[in-house]
């Protein structure tokens, strides 16, 4: 038995060595202001925090939700049983003009906190350099386990997005904050807490020219651009792209925390460019909101939102890629989203409709408008979830290129369709007896 240990220690050291943990379980405790408290075993950073409790389905990819910044400010409980099976990878790609610097969604963790039913203590994956619990505890960011996540996402189905405390330590015996001492990061604009300060570039060798406004990108979306050979100027998110629009092929508008009312100052500039200006315009998710904003219509608080990676949406019209009476599988990180008015603002359209909960999942520039304009509630680009949209990236930059072709401009149409998930090459085993 001695000898069998010394034999497989080390294969077994780099999942092991980094979870001897500590002799005695810190405590945690999960306030809801609601008047809930859920008590668990901390294994994150040895602080307490606030945030909204939001829960998300996916099974997998716990390592980019963390690091989407449309998690900023949420306390993100996991619904899958098991989470830290497969550790975290390096975050560090070369930060060159054809990649954006992160393996992740971006470089931080920007959930507030993270609930799990149950943490791996082993992870493996060839990738792995460490631990979810160290991960969280490098970057500061509290983590309970050990509670009931299934009761906890019952009550926020019922009740909606639900206000939080995570108590770590001696806090986790203290008795629930009162009700007026929970933090409402809806309050805030958090958008431009996570938009880049200063305009920046990425493969300006480009076929076509992209302005990208940033309400908080996911590092995928700027690869997906770039991937089709766009040269994007990555822009603050109140940048005042019309005094530079002619400059110009296409505008994209990302994802984004928050409540979109506090970026109503971007959806008022977008009227103006999307009234004197035709070329191709592309958002996705805050994007849609703000595209939907400029558009005339509302966007309203949504009970729990919808999060995860099996978001059915039908597609109620045909673009591109896209065909009407088609229901296509999709990853989504929302708490907002647009009301369906009837009727729908002269020269716009539903696109697509959610197959749960009939909310608008898209919006399009009709036929007759003469503009090409898209806005989708989902993730066409989604890193860890279906692929099933990512051609409407093809199909917005062909659009860009197209317009570009029709205005007398010299430019090959043709958009090379990336493979968008990079396949490990297979290696046969030989059969052993
Ligand atoms: N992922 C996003 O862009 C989310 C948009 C917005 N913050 C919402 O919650 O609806």
């Amino acid at each position: 038995m001695f000898v069998r240990y010394i034999i497989r220690a080390p294969q077994l050291s780099r999942g092991l060595a980094t979870h001897a943990g500590p002799a005695v379980a810190v405590p945690a405790t999960l306030h809801l202001k609601s008047g809930q408290s859920f008590y668990g075993k901390s294994f994150g950073a040895p602080r307490s925090t606030y945030g909204e409790t939001v829960f998300s389905t996916s099974i997998t990819s716990y390592t980019e939700s963390m690091t989407d910044p449309s998690y900023r400010g949420q306390i993100l409980v996991f619904t899958t049983p098991m989470i830290g099976n497969y550790g975290v990878p390096s975050n560090i790609a070369p930060f060159d003009s054809q990649d954006v610097g992160v393996i992740l969604e971006s470089q931080n963790i920007q959930a507030a906190a993270i609930v799990v039913g149950d943490v791996a203590e082993k992870f493996s994956h060839y990738k792995a350099v460490e631990s979810l619990a160290d991960w969280c505890k490098r970057h500061n960011i509290p983590a309970i386990t050990g509670v009931d996540t299934r009761a906890i996402t019952r009550l926020l189905r019922d009740q909606g997005t639900t206000l939080g405390r995570l108590a770590i330590g001696a806090d986790a015996a203290l008795p629930s904050p009162e009700a007026t001492e929970f933090w409402d990061p809806s309050k805030e604009n958090l958008v431009d807490q996570v938009s880049t300060k200063v305009p920046y570039e990425l493969n300006p060798t480009g076929s076509i020219k992209i302005a990208v406004l940033d309400f908080g990108a996911k590092a995928n979306i700027l690869r997906a651009l770039v991937r089709r050979d766009a040269a994007i100027t990555v822009l603050p998110w109140n940048y005042d792209f019309n005094s530079v629009r002619d400059q110009y092929d296409g505008l994209f508008l990302t994802n984004g925390p928050g409540d979109p009312g506090h970026c109503m100052e971007a959806a008022l500039k977008l009227r103006r460019t999307l009234l004197e200006w035709n070329k191709p315009v592309f958002g996705i998710c805050m994007g849609h909101q703000i595209i939907g904003m400029a558009a005339g219509l509302d966007a309203y608080r949504m009970t729990f939102g919808n999060r995860g990676h099996n978001q059915p949406v039908l597609a109620l019209a045909s673009a591109g890629s896209i065909k009407a009476g088609r229901v296509y599988v999709t990853s989504q990180n929302h708490q907002y989203a647009l009301k369906l008015q009837d009727p729908f603002p002269q020269g716009w359209e539903p696109f697509f409709i959610n197959c749960n909960d009939s909310s608008v999942e898209g919006i399009k520039s009709t036929a007759d408008s003469g503009k090409k304009v898209w806005g989708v509630q989902f993730h066409p680009e989604s890193a860890g979830g279906p692929l099933d949209t990512i051609e409407m990236f093809t199909d917005f930059v062909a659009e860009c290129k197209l317009h570009k072709a029709q205005m007398g401009e010299n430019v090959d149409t043709v958009v090379e369709e990336p493979l968008d998930i990079p396949v490990a090459p297979r290696v046969a085993v030989a059969a052993t007896a």
